[in-house]
């Protein structure tokens, strides 16, 4: 195969075969397998427990596979390429504050790109230009804790678009946002040119931002398939555990996206 084909073909995230038990024995993955393409928005579903945060701990090394294999555009999640794996894997955590630690919005944004080493105008401009895809520019020099949460998440957004990532990761990114600020998120998610694997429990959230979904159960991908398709199996929806907001037809809902 031609060097141009390979890379075509080379998913972003290509997780293999993955199974981890934590150190106290309680195996969380079984053998997962996961393929996310560039450009791709895909929505990872499943009950509590089932083993969603352990697998997205994998994607930027802060957990190793125990058995299995995780890859980002070809490089293997290693303890060797965790600093260029980081880079690749930008994961905003449910709690913004995991994130944002610095005196200003403009310090926390820079962090990143400034300890893979760029700096002056290049790193003031990756800053401005990451808060600007999140509509928080004007907020730069404000200190992130007199930020309400929905703006903290969204500078928690821009910390890691900063570094340019290959793929962005998000856990329960409309968790405890208004529907105002629900809605302006997903406006910005849809308007980002980067691949996205999103965790959610907010299935219309889902429904709206990602083409196709995958649900983890019991540390395995029990099913996938269209987001559409997904949450109008109610045999599948049932079996693990997935439950639509009262009314919610997603048939119709996707008729008018
Ligand atoms: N540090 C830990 N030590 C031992 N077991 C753990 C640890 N963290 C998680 N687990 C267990 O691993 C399993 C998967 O947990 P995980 O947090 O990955 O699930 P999840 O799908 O993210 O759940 P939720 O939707 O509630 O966030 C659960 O049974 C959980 O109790």
């Amino acid at each position: 195969m031609h060097r141009e084909n390979a890379s075509v073909t080379t998913p972003v995230l290509d997780v293999r075969g993955l199974a981890f038990a934590y150190p106290d024995g309680h195996q969380a993955l079984f053998g997962v397998d996961l393929h996310v393409h560039r450009g791709e928005r895909v929505a990872l579903l499943g009950p509590n427990g089932a083993g969603k945060t352990t697998l997205v701990l994998h994607l930027n090394g802060i957990h190793l596979a125990g058995a299995g294999s995780v890859a980002v555009s070809g490089l293997p999640v290693t303890k060797a390429n965790i600093k260029e794996i980081r880079r690749r894997v930008g994961i905003v955590f449910q709690d913004p504050d995991d994130q944002l630690f610095m005196g200003t919005v403009r310090e926390d944004v820079a962090f990143g790109p400034a300890n893979l080493g760029l700096r002056g105008a290049a790193l003031d401009a990756k800053v401005t230009e990451a808060l600007a895809k999140v509509g928080m520019e004007e907020f730069a020099d404000r200190p992130p804790h007199h930020l309400s949460f929905g703006q903290r998440r969204r500078v928690a957004v821009a910390t890691v678009l900063a570094m340019d990532p290959e793929i962005l990761v998000l856990d329960e990114p409309s968790s405890n946002l208004d529907p105002a600020s629900r809605r302006e998120l997903a406006d910005i998610l849809r308007d980002l040119d980067v691949t996205v694997l999103m965790v959610t429990h907010d299935l219309p959230y889902a429904l709206e931002l990602c083409d196709r979904s995958v649900i983890l159960d019991g540390g395995v991908v029990a099913a996938e398939g269209r987001t559409v398709d997904v949450l109008s199996n109610a045999d599948l929806m049932r079996a693990h555990r997935l439950e639509l907001p009262f009314g919610f037809d997603p048939v119709a809902a996707a008729a008018t996206l």
